[in-house]
């Protein structure tokens, strides 16, 4: 992808700063109950990605009234953009840290939560997954993107490491030029575990809406290379890749997040 391509397609996206991250919790979670409010309107059904990392703990006030009772929890799907190869029950478990700081608090039908298949190699387990979504996507539940032809997932909420990974996409990982799958392995994951299944840029690309969570200062000089206005260099971070197709992709920050980044006007 050429510079300057970037640089205009970074534009279209929202940067929203907090003071802190209780307002960005605060948000994050009426932004999210609107989402859910709007297409089990449209549709009847709401499919949420989650990532793991400190977002979980961010989508607390979902869990929280209004929202415990005002959600419809009975029409969410939860998928993972990505996750460790280890059992469920594992402290590394991706899904284990959703369960215990989320998904055990609200009423979404465990039919309707899909885990990775934990008894399965990465690469058994990647390609389950996505057999999972193609059935899906045959049951009506995902379509697939008339831009794209990959499936569209209604809002996937990310996080982001401190060198700009998103999912288990990392900075320079050939992984990140996967046009073919949905669903790929990693097995020499920089950040560990090192065997991680993940959603690959393209669905992640396909998204209806995003949102990029980023809270505190461990990220800043990422965040400050991927929304900064000096002419971008060629080697894009993952986040700088994943600016949406057709889809409205925003940031929720905190002060400490932005704090390395100059003017903030520009987006
Ligand atoms: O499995 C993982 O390692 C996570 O899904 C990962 O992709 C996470 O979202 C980012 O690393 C941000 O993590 P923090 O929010 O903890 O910085």
């Amino acid at each position: 992808m050429a510079a300057a391509e970037a640089t205009s397609e970074i534009r279209k996206q929202a940067l929203l700063v907090f003071d802190s991250e209780e307002e960005v919790s605060v948000s994050l979670a009426k932004y999210t109950a609107e989402l859910s409010e709007k297409f089990v309107r449209e549709k009847g059904a709401f499919t949420a990605v989650l990532s793991g990392g400190t977002l979980i703990e961010t989508l607390r006030k979902l869990t929280e009234p209004p929202y415990l009772e005002s959600v419809d929890w009975a029409k969410w799907h939860i998928f993972w953009v990505d996750e460790r190869v280890v059992p469920k029950d594992h402290k590394d478990s991706n899904y284990k840290l959703a369960f215990d700081g989320f998904l055990s608090k609200v009423a979404i039908p465990s039919n309707q939560v899909y885990a990775i298949n934990d008894t399965l190699s990465a690469e058994g387990a990647a390609e389950d997954y996505e057999t999972v979504l193609k059935h899906l996507v045959n049951a009506g539940l995902l379509p697939l993107s008339s831009v794209t032809g990959y499936p569209v997932f209604d809002l996937m909420l990310l996080g982001m490491g401190p060198d700009g990974h998103i999912a288990s996409l990392f900075p320079g990982h050939p992984l990140l030029n996967e046009r073919e799958k949905w669903v790929t392995f990693i097995k020499d994951s920089p950040k560990p575990p090192p065997e991680r299944i993940t959603f690959t840029l393209p669905v992640i690309k396909s998204s209806a809406y995003v949102a990029m969570v980023v809270t505190g200062a461990g990220e800043v000089h990422a965040v400050s290379k991927a929304l900064g206005s000096e002419k971008r260099s060629s080697d894009l971070l993952p986040v700088e890749m994943a600016s949406l197709e057709d889809g409205e992709f925003t940031w929720f920050t905190d002060k400490a997040a932005v704090s390395m980044l100059k003017d903030k006007a520009s987006m």
